[in-house]
């Protein structure tokens, strides 16, 4: 496949670095373009991969635009798959914006697309779906968890493990096939029991793949954690603390929460969205009744939830929070510094003298990290991955079923077919042009 399939052979060219006051700022084009542009703005050809110091001057003009570095990356063996020049100018907006300007009056030069760049590169066999989604994730990376993940997507990591399972599945087929020639003669046992055994690996793996309470989503989106408990616990105090910055009202009238409030947070590592919500009581006030409800329906949503109760105010206070505790729940007893020792499962804190807190933060961050680590396997990071391994597990299920009832071996082929192309279309293999805008929709100027 090549960039032409995808429309045209121009060019395309954008600022690769992120706007504003910069010491550099690059420029990168792509397509048949590269060389004879930089030979117009640089006055020549640099040696291929090697940054080389150019004046460059407008191409009509002759003006002089910047004292800079330009580079050629010769196809196929670029980023692309095409020739792509690279302009390393000074950064800010001047400077750029005229670079920018005289590249795009040349012929055959246009605006890149969002993720255009890198769509090349998967047109042109440089990568493939997951690889490209991959780049995307470390761009977007916060945390370090998250860019371990992006990192080992963007190598191919994940494009492996589906690669690999094609392949089984691929063998699997031929070994039906090669029978299926012969209708009189039926399939002999060991063979049958050689695919059946392979197969009934191979679902297992699908299942454990899915089955890994969505850990690579959670990790590219973040954990959703609650704050929840009655109203004057504290839990506006904990937010504010865990974020290290004043974001909720806190005061002694209860029932000050009344919206949900939201925070991104890295913790050890991993990202977070904490929310804090309104107190749990029964109450009079409208406006206070759609807290509640708000609140009810953020813990019930919650991947964990914090579990806040005032231990000082007495078992009174914490009437019915019982119903929260759980696996994933975390119960914290505050305002210990007015006395009480709560037990096993609270971990006793005080927002207020900082007392237990650092046990609250280890202890969560150990859930985080149970939920979200990764692994030695890579795990799927989308919705589209799932539901690709989703439908290719229940194909090769009814090609077991199939296998085991006798029935023609054309059928079960068909499904284990059925099985390779679904993961075929993670990575792109398959099927590509009603996946390609959707993955790449996401993608900023320039990469
Ligand atoms: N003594 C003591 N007071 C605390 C502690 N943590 C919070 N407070 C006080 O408890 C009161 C309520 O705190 P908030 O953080 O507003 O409580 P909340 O759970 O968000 O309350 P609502 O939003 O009304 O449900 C405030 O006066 C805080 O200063 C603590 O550890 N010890
Ligand atoms: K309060
Ligand atoms: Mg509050």
């Amino acid at each position: 496949m090549t960039a032409t399939d995808d429309g045209d052979g121009d060019s395309i060219v954008a600022v690769a670095t992120a706007p504003g006051r910069a010491g550099v700022a690059v420029i990168r084009l792509s397509g048949p373009a590269a060389r004879p542009t930089l030979a117009a703005l640089a006055g020549r050809i640099p040696e291929p991969r090697r940054l080389t110091r150019a004046l460059i001057r407008h191409p009509v003009s002759t003006e002089p635009l910047d004292d800079a570095l330009v580079a050629l990356f010769p196809g196929p063996a670029s980023f692309t798959g095409e020739d792509v020049a690279e302009f390393h100018v000074h950064g800010g907006r001047a400077v750029p914006a005229a670079v920018l300007a005289a590249l795009l009056g040349l012929p055959g030069v246009r605006p890149a697309e969002p993720g255009e760049f890198t769509r090349r590169a998967f047109l042109n066999d440089r990568i493939d779906l997951t690889a490209a989604e991959g780049i995307l994730d470390l761009i977007d990376a916060e945390t370090e968890a998250q860019r371990r993940q992006a990192l080992r997507q963007a190598s191919g990591g994940l494009a492996a493990v589906y690669e690999a399972w094609r392949g089984e599945l691929v063998t699997a087929m031929a070994r039906l096939e090669a029978w299926i020639d012969f209708p009189d003669e039926d399939l002999p046992g060991d063979v049958l029991d050689a695919v059946l055994d392979g197969l009934g690996r191979l679902t297992g793996d699908f299942q454990r793949h899915l089955a890994d309470s969505q850990r690579g989503e959670r990790l590219r989106e973040g954990l959703r954690i609650a704050i929840v408990g009655p109203p004057n616990a504290g839990k506006s105090s904990l937010l504010n603390w865990l974020a290290k910055r004043d974001v909720a009202i806190v005061s002694a009238t209860a029932g000050t929460t009344r919206d949900v409030l939201e925070v991104y947070l890295d913790i050890n590592g991993y990202p977070a969205t904490v929310a804090d919500t309104a107190g749990l009581r029964e109450t009079a006030d409208s406006v206070e009744q759609e807290g509640v409800r708000r609140a009810l329906a953020r813990a019930e949503d919650a991947d964990l939830r914090l579990l806040v109760v005032d231990w000082s105010a007495g078992a009174d206070a914490r009437a019915g929070v019982d119903r929260w505790l759980g696996a994933d729940t975390i119960a914290v007893a505050n305002k210990i510094d007015r006395g009480g020792t709560p037990p096993e499962p609270w971990i006793p804190v005080s927002v207020t003298t900082g007392a237990g807190l650092d046990r609250l933060i280890e202890r969560l961050g150990g859930e985080l990290e149970a939920r979200m680590a990764v692994r030695e396997t890579p795990a799927l990071t989308r919705e589209r991955h799932r539901h690709a391994v989703g439908q290719a597990g229940e194909a090769v299920d009814r090609a077991i079923d199939g296998l085991r009832a006798g029935i023609p071996l054309e059928l079960p082929a068909e499904d284990l077919r059925l099985a390779a192309r679904m993961l075929g279309r993670i990575t792109g293999k398959v099927d590509v042009e009603e996946i390609l805008d959707a993955v790449f929709r996401e993608f900023c100027v320039g990469k």
